[in-house]
């Protein structure tokens, strides 16, 4: 069979993708001209390469149209219900860090935790007449840490496009989920990660959609050992 590698056609994780697979003997050549969307590998003439969004990667890694992603931990885990079941993360690669974080505002001086979520959300509704509102673009692991993890129901998300840490300033929602990597853009919009509320240490990672056929293709173990062995 052939086997089809997503790769980040831009965007930061990029280079250090294109990085890796060199290191690791998985040369890539672009198909056509320099702004092609398609690749190969030299030495390799059963693997091909697609360049997409690392968003639209973990969406590909999900209905199955390609073999292999690299893309976010946090964006396949956002993107697919019951992500260990439909996919295998294979290798972490060492970038692209990001933290997926709960933060609430600065001034929520007796909040830090989310034990003190629960009870600022159980009591939300009786002192402000409605439910917490948390803006997020990461709705299931959002979903998942407030209500199966921490028991937190009485909340409402309040999906956002971008600019998620300017919400509670602008009175659009009470707290965020979003990523942070230096933190800079929490402390610019005075809000505060709670010490327990690390949703997801997230980082760019290989990441194998499982296939019955994979079984019976040794190139894509050996894909694998190849970009291992570099780490
Ligand atoms: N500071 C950061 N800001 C945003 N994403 C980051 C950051 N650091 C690491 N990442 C990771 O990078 C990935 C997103 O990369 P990028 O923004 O290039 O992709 P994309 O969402 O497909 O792009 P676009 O939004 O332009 O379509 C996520 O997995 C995210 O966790
Ligand atoms: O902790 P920090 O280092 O401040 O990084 C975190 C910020 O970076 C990202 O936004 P970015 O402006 O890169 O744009 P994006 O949302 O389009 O990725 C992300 O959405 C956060 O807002």
């Amino acid at each position: 069979m052939t086997i089809t590698i997503a790769l980040p056609s831009k965007g930061r994780m990029k280079d250090d993708c294109s990085a890796i697979f060199e290191r690791a003997g998985l040369k890539i050549y672009a198909v056509g001209n320099d702004r092609s969307y398609r690749g190969r590998v030299e030495g390799w003439d059963d693997v091909e390469i697609a360049f997409l969004s690392a968003s639209e990667i973990s969406r590909e890694l999900g209905n199955g149209s390609i073999d292999f992603g690299v893309t976010g931990e946090d964006l396949v885990r956002e993107g697919l219900a019951e992500a260990d079941r439909r996919v295998e993360f294979c290798a972490r690669l060492g970038f692209g860090h990001a933290d997926v974080v709960v933060a609430v505002p600065e001034i929520w001086l007796d909040v830090d935790t989310m034990a003190d979520l629960v009870d600022v959300a159980a009591d939300f509704r009786a002192r402000h007449g409605r439910r917490l509102a948390i803006a997020t673009k990461y709705w299931r692991l959002t979903q998942q840490f407030f209500s199966s993890q921490h028991g937190i129901q009485l909340y409402r998300i309040v999906e956002s496009l971008g600019a998620t840490e300017g919400a509670p300033a602008s009175g659009s929602a009470d707290i965020i989920v979003d990523i942070t990597s230096t933190g800079s853009t929490l402390r610019a919009n005075h809000l505060k990660v709670l010490s327990d509320g690390v949703i997801l240490r997230s980082e760019a990672c290989l990441v194998r959609a499982r296939k019955d056929a994979h079984a019976d293709t040794p190139a894509v173990n050996a894909i694998v050992e190849a970009v291992r062995s570099v780490l």
